[in-house]
């Protein structure tokens, strides 16, 4: 059973303050993945108060490129800062964590199509590791370099290592509608376009909806919720929001 799962940066940084890890938050996640019984887990995590500012004052996302070396750099080291943190605190916890860098391992073609190599990843899941990969910086050909989002390498995981189940763990308790009850199925997105809007903090990567179109291509039935809900989906729960294309 190989379980893909995304940590997101709202949930393990404090995403007002520059810089700034919620350590309780990260203890608390950290704590609930050590007592999972998960055979096979790769994880991601985004970049909260880390990527987002550095990549905003470089005039990089998704789409803009930036040929700045010290401007990339600048906004992957503060991701590989980010990552240092949680792999170091999922191996105090017990858990055989490894970092994966994307920024090292992909690249994207003139028409923003990914390459991100998984051999790396796939073999540290088969020799019992957990990779621990990022939202980062990725080269582009003819844009320098963009930004790829945690979310889109969650979808190319899912994907490329066939995973059984999909995870977002982020602050809300999953995809709210208009009224603010959590939708328990999206399959769709002109069905809840009008409900979904950016983050509130500063983000490159277009919050809940970009979120939701990214889960929607993938395939595979894909959960978004809360981190009182982590627990019950590494236990095989179904929990918060299903996006299923
Ligand atoms: N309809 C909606 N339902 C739930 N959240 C929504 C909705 N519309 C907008 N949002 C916003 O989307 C945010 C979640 O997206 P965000 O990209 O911030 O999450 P993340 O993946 O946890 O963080 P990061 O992108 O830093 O990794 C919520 O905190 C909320 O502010
Ligand atoms: C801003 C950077 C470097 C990555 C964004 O990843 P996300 O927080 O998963 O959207």
């Amino acid at each position: 059973m190989t379980v893909v799962l995304k940590l997101g940066g709202s949930v393990i940084t404090d995403k007002e303050t520059p810089e700034t890890v919620d350590d309780d938050a990260l203890d608390r996640a950290v704590g609930t993945i050590a007592d999972a019984d998960v055979s096979s887990l790769a994880l991601v995590h985004g970049a909260g108060s880390f990527g987002h500012h550095h990549a905003e004052k470089h005039g990089v996302t998704p789409t803009e490129g930036s040929h700045d070396a010290e401007g990339v750099w600048a906004i992957h080291d503060s991701m590989r800062r980010l990552n240092d943190e949680v792999v170091g605190r999922l191996q105090a916890a017990g858990v055989p964590a490894l970092p994966v860098h994307p920024l090292s391992v992909g690249a994207r073609d003139a028409e923003s199509t990914l390459s991100l190599a998984l051999d790396s990843t796939a073999t540290m899941l088969a020799e019992g590791f957990v990779p621990v990969l990022h939202g980062d910086v990725i080269a582009q050909a003819g844009a320098g370099a963009t930004i790829i989002s945690g979310d889109e390498i969650v979808a190319h995981l899912a994907r490329g290592l066939d995973a059984d189940r999909v995870g977002l763990c982020s602050t809300v308790d999953g995809v709210y509608d208009a009224h603010g009850d959590v939708i328990p199925e999206i399959t769709e997105f002109a069905d809840v376009a009008d409900a979904l809007g950016e983050s509130e903090a500063t983000d490159v990567t277009g919050g809940m909806a970009a979120k939701v179109r990214a889960l929607l291509e993938l395939g595979a039935p894909a959960s978004v919720f809360g981190p009182d809900a982590l627990a019950g989906f590494l236990a095989g729960r179904s929990v918060g929001t299903v996006v299923d294309g």
